[in-house]
C-alpha cells in the first residue's frame, strides 16, 4: 500500500507532467489518508465542477471534525452550494468561533455589524483565543481583554447576520452616467471589511505595472504610480469571496468572468493618469490575452478610505469626478455592444495631496478567466 509521502512525490510527478487529473486523483487518497491539505487541495479541485462532491469526500476523510475542514466544508457549502448563508453554515461558524478558530472569528466579526452588542462578544473571543490576529486586524478598544469568555449568543449572531444581509440587498444604486452605464453604491462594503483587505493583504503591495502596448507584457510606467497587491485565488478567503461576487452583482457580471482583485495603495503624491481599462486591438490579438478571458468589459472600484478632496475618480469626457468615500463602491462599462472602446470611459486616479488612498479595483472580461473558474467555479 502506498504511504502518504508516497501518494504526494506520484502526485508532484504528475503535476509536473501536465497530468492534473492524475495529480489531484493522488492527493484525493492522500487526504483519505490523512493529509489534511491534500484533502482540501482535492475538494477545491473537484468543487468547480461538482460541489456536493467535493462534500461528501470533505465529509468522508477521517479529519473530517478537524476546524480547518469543517471551516473548509462550511465555505464550500456557503459559496458553491447554497450562495447564501444558511442556518447551519452559521451555526457551524458559531461553534467553530466559540472553539478559536481564527478564521471563523473573522467571518463573523465581518458579518456582525460594529454597532451590534453581539461585534463586541465576538472580537473579545478573538482577543483572548488569537490574540495576534486580534491585534492584526481588529483592534477594537471597546474589548477589555481580561474580561471571561463569554459563550457566543447564536441567535444574536443569526439576527445580526440576517440584518446585513438585508441591507446589502435595498442599497441604492445611484446611475452617474447612461452612456458607460457608471453607477455608484455607497456603503456596499463595512469599515471592517475596509480594514480587512487593507492590513490583511499589505504585504502584497509591489509597484504597480501597466500592460505593455505591444506585446500585454507587464511594464512600469510613470501613467500608475500607486503601490498593487494582486489577490490571487488561493488566498481568496471567505471575506474576499464575498466582496468579489458583491463587486459582480453590482456590476451584474459573471463571478467567472473576474480578475483578481487588486488593492491598490496611491501614497503622497500618486496617481493613476488618465486611460482606458479597456485593451487597445494589438492587445487584444495577443493569445495569452484571449485565453484570459480578452477584452475588459467592466471595471469596479471600491473606495477603502475616506478622501478630503484629493484622490478622486474623475471621468473627463462626461465631467464626473466621484470623490473616494469609505466602502463605496462604482462600476462602469469599458466596451460597447461590439466590444469597442467606450471612449467616455477615460478616467484618471486623480494625485494623492495628503495621507494614502486605498482602493481594490476588479476588472471584468468578456469570457471566462482562470481566477474566475479557480476562485467561483463556472
Ligand atoms: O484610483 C482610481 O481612482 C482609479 C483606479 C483605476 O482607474 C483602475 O484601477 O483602473
Ligand atoms: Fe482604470
Amino acid at each position: 500500500m502506498n504511504s502518504v509521502q508516497q501518494l504526494l512525490d506520484q502526485a508532484q510527478y504528475h503535476q509536473q507532467q501536465g497530468a492534473i487529473d492524475k495529480s489531484m486523483a493522488l492527493l484525493g487518497e492522500a487526504g483519505k489518508l490523512g493529509n489534511i491539505y491534500a484533502a482540501l487541495d482535492f475538494a477545491y479541485y473537484k468543487v468547480r465542477s461538482d460541489a456536493k462532491f467535493a462534500l461528501i469526500y470533505l465529509q468522508s476523510i477521517p479529519n473530517a471534525q478537524h476546524p480547518t475542514v469543517r471551516y473548509h466544508t462550511a465555505l464550500i457549502t456557503r459559496f458553491y452550494v447554497e450562495e447564501n448563508f444558511s442556518r447551519s453554515v452559521i451555526s457551524e461558524l458559531v461553534a467553530l468561533a466559540q472553539s478559536g478558530h481564527a478564521e471563523s472569528l473573522l467571518v463573523l466579526s465581518c458579518w456582525c455589524s460594529e454597532e451590534e452588542k453581539v461585534y463586541l462578544q465576538i472580537v473579545s473571543v478573538m482577543a483572548k483565543l488569537s490574540p495576534n490576529i486580534y491585534r492584526q486586524l481588529v483592534n477594537d478598544d471597546r474589548v477589555l481583554v481580561s474580561t471571561s469568555l463569554e459563550p457566543l449568543d447564536e441567535s444574536s449572531i443569526e439576527r445580526a447576520i440576517r440584518a446585513r444581509e438585508a441591507k446589502l440587498r435595498s442599497l441604492e444604486h445611484e446611475m452617474l452616467n447612461e452612456d458607460i452605464s457608471l453607477v455608484r453604491v455607497k456603503n456596499a462594503l463595512s469599515a471592517f471589511e475596509c480594514r480587512y483587505l487593507q492590513q490583511r493583504f499589505i504585504p502584497l503591495l509591489t509597484r504597480s505595472m501597466v500592460a505593455n502596448p505591444a506585446d500585454g507584457s507587464p511594464l512600469v510606467d510613470s501613467i500608475r504610480t500607486s503601490d498593487v497587491g494582486v489577490i490571487l485565488s488561493e488566498m481568496a478567503d471567505w471575506i474576499v469571496r464575498d466582496i468579489d461576487t458583491r463587486m459582480a452583482n453590482i456590476s451584474k457580471t459573471k463571478t467567472s468572468h473576474g480578475e483578481p482583485l487588486n488593492l491598490l495603495r496611491y501614497q503622497k503624491g500618486q496617481e493613476y493618469k488618465a486611460h482606458y481599462d479597456a485593451f487597445s486591438h494589438k492587445q487584444c490579438q495577443q493569445t495569452e490575452l484571449i485565453e484570459e478571458g480578452g477584452q475588459r468589459a467592466h471595471t469596479v472600484l471600491a473606495y477603502l478610505n475616506s478622501m478630503s478632496s484629493d484622490g478622486e475618480t474623475h471621468f473627463p469626457k462626461i465631467d464626473v469626478k466621484i470623490k473616494p468615500e469609505q466602502g463605496t463602491i462604482v462600476s462602469f462599462k469599458n466596451i460597447d455592444e461590439n466590444n469597442e472602446i467606450l471612449k467616455l470611459s477615460l478616467h484618471l486616479g486623480a494625485p494623492v495631496a495628503n495621507g494614502e488612498k486605498w482602493t481594490l479595483t476588479k476588472w471584468i472580461r468578456i469570457h471566462q478567466t482562470q481566477y474566475g473558474i479557480l476562485t467561483h467555479g463556472n
